[in-house]
């Protein structure tokens, strides 16, 4: 395909030629080229820390590259920051929703806009967004309060507002990490069609490539901060990009389930309540047990109390009624507990629940165990050498990309800290493991590591809770599946006897 700069429907065409930035010594770019025809869909992809991130945010102005240059549609152009960006038509939608969730769909898109009038004249508002909405492939109700959106329809409204603030290129990192599958399908299916008229580009970070081979029409790769490759993905299989992105062609395959008996039960949940931060139930009626030798799932779309059951566990949320027992023993989430049970725990977003982003690396993987010898010397004394040499081990074992134990954990890309947080909780012999999306944003070799892992702690016997965002996580890891909706569990089924159709239905509050 020829480099088309600007399509007569509206899309741009945007490069960025010899991009290199460097953190400190070390170039998180170097020399990267990436091509991005107008009306084309484009995936870029790499392992955890290549790089795709910093290419980004150099393209949105959140940074400043050392060398290289942008063009968008016919002409280079400096980008001093997002504002700068979004004057070009270039926009981004981020993982994490943006929206003001008091306000209407209405009111969050006519808010968006750089000029707002002191008075805004809401019905002639109301009339031009009717217009826009009637051109979109796509519509969301526009009276509506954010809150009350289902995730598929907020990432809908994300999109339609990049649209209506006239970008036409339109920059997603992992867009489908808070869908259902079927809303993933639909989301990306209609973002293609856009693409197909010629009315956007789409430029997305992923590293699933079941979405890549689906809607991408080409891929750029990145490798340790440089340009590994790029392609027709008609032209391409995962092996392909799999070589591109670490160098081999073997896609590694993880642990395999055997056949252990089921034991006693390690987790016994009884008529749990939690509320959330506002004070309104998350959690209601929640009975559960997880037995030593089995991995259960739970399903269910961000935000159906999940993330407050697993603060619970955790000891960072107080229950509001309930009972929790871990082996057999009344549980109230003290360390001394976790220790004594060996219960190890990943929440989700790691950096914010389960780090301290400016310690170093060597210092956060030791939070199980600093006061522990060789760590401790008798009373409060660290011994920083025993820590730093432990984490260098695990550095190795896990594979974090760091510069070394000692830089500051919140300076490593997520998929990174992801590891360096899963490398402290499996390194001690598990009995009880509870892990909150343990994969997510990672990239695919670490997320066949992460997942032989945990399918190993549970054939060694553990009991493990898995709750997960990720129905094909599920559907490889877990014995049994349960779904969560609202507060509640609504469905269970052995995962042998799943229905995926069945679960995304009952994800969707039907
Ligand atoms: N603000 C920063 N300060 C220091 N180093 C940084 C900073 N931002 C990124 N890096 C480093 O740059 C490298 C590339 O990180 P980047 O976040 O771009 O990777 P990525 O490909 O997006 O990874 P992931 O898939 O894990 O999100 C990493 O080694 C990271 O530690």
């Amino acid at each position: 395909m020829s480099f088309l700069r600007t399509h007569p429907n509206g899309a741009l065409g945007l490069e960025a030629v010899g991009m290199t930035k460097r953190f400190g010594g070390m170039a998180a770019l170097d020399d990267v080229t990436c091509r991005v025809s107008a009306g084309t869909f484009h995936a870029l992809l790499g392992e955890n820390g290549a790089g795709k991130s910093t290419l980004v945010k150099c393209v949105m102005g959140y940074y400043h590259a050392d060398q290289g240059q942008i063009a968008v549609g016919e002409q280079e152009r400096a980008i001093a920051n997002p504002k700068d960006a979004h004057a070009l038509g270039v926009g981004m939608v981020y993982q994490h929703f943006t929206l003001v969730p008091g306000m209407t769909v209405a009111e969050n898109l006519v808010l968006s806009r750089t000029h707002v009038p002191a008075v805004v004249d809401w019905a002639a508002e109301r009339k031009a967004l009717e217009a826009f909405m009637a051109g979109m492939p796509f519509r969301v109700p526009l009276t509506v309060p954010v809150s009350a959106l289902a995730a598929g329809e907020k990432q809908k409204l994300e999109i339609l507002k990049q649209l209506y603030l006239k970008n036409r290129f339109l920059i997603l990192d992992e867009p489908t990490s808070v869908l259902t599958p079927g809303e993933a399908d639909e989301v990306l299916g209609l973002l293609r069609r856009m693409t197909r008229e010629g009315k956007l580009t789409v430029l997305t970070i992923t590293h699933k490539f079941r979405e890549v081979m689906a809607y991408a029409d080409e891929v750029t790769v990145l490798r340790r901060g440089r340009f590994a490759g790029t392609g027709k993905v008609a032209d391409l299989t995962p092996a392909d990009m799999a070589e591109m992105m670490i160098g081999a062609k073997e896609i590694p395959k993880g642990a395999s389930r055997l056949a252990t008996p089921l034991g006693e039960p390690r987790i016994e949940i009884a008529g749990l309540k939690a509320l959330n931060d506002g004070g309104l139930a998350a959690v209601e009626d929640l009975d559960l047990t997880v037995r030593a030798g089995e991995i259960v799932g739970i399903a269910g779309v961000s935000g159906n109390g999940q993330r407050e059951l697993v603060e619970v566990l955790a000891g960072q949320r107080p229950p509001a009624a309930g009972e929790i027992k871990v082996c057999g023993e009344r549980y109230a989430a003290t360390r001394a507990e976790m220790k004594r049970h060996r219960l190890c725990l990943l929440p989700e977003e790691p950096l914010r629940n389960a780090c301290v982003a400016r310690m170093s690396v060597a210092e956060n993987m030791s939070f199980r165990t600093f006061d522990d010898p060789p760590n401790a010397r008798g009373g409060w004394w660290l011994n920083g050498a025993a820590m730093r040499g432990a984490a260098r081990e695990l550095i190795q074992l896990y594979k974090v990309k760091t510069p070394g134990p000692d830089a500051p954990i919140g300076t490593l890309s997520g998929g990174n800290v992801q590891r360096a947080v899963l490398a402290r909780e499996l390194a001690s012999d598990v009995r009880v493991l509870i892990v909150a999306n343990p994969c997510f944003g990672l990239d695919f070799a670490a997320v066949a590591d992460i997942r032989s892992q945990i399918m190993q702690a549970r054939n060694r016997g553990a009991a493990v809770l898995l709750v997960s965002e990720d129905l094909d996580e599920l559907f490889e890891l877990a014995d049994r599946i349960l779904v969560m909706f609202d507060g509640h569990l609504v469905h269970e089924t052995p995962t042998t006897q799943a229905d995926i159709g069945v679960i995304g239905q009952h994800m969707a509050g039907h």
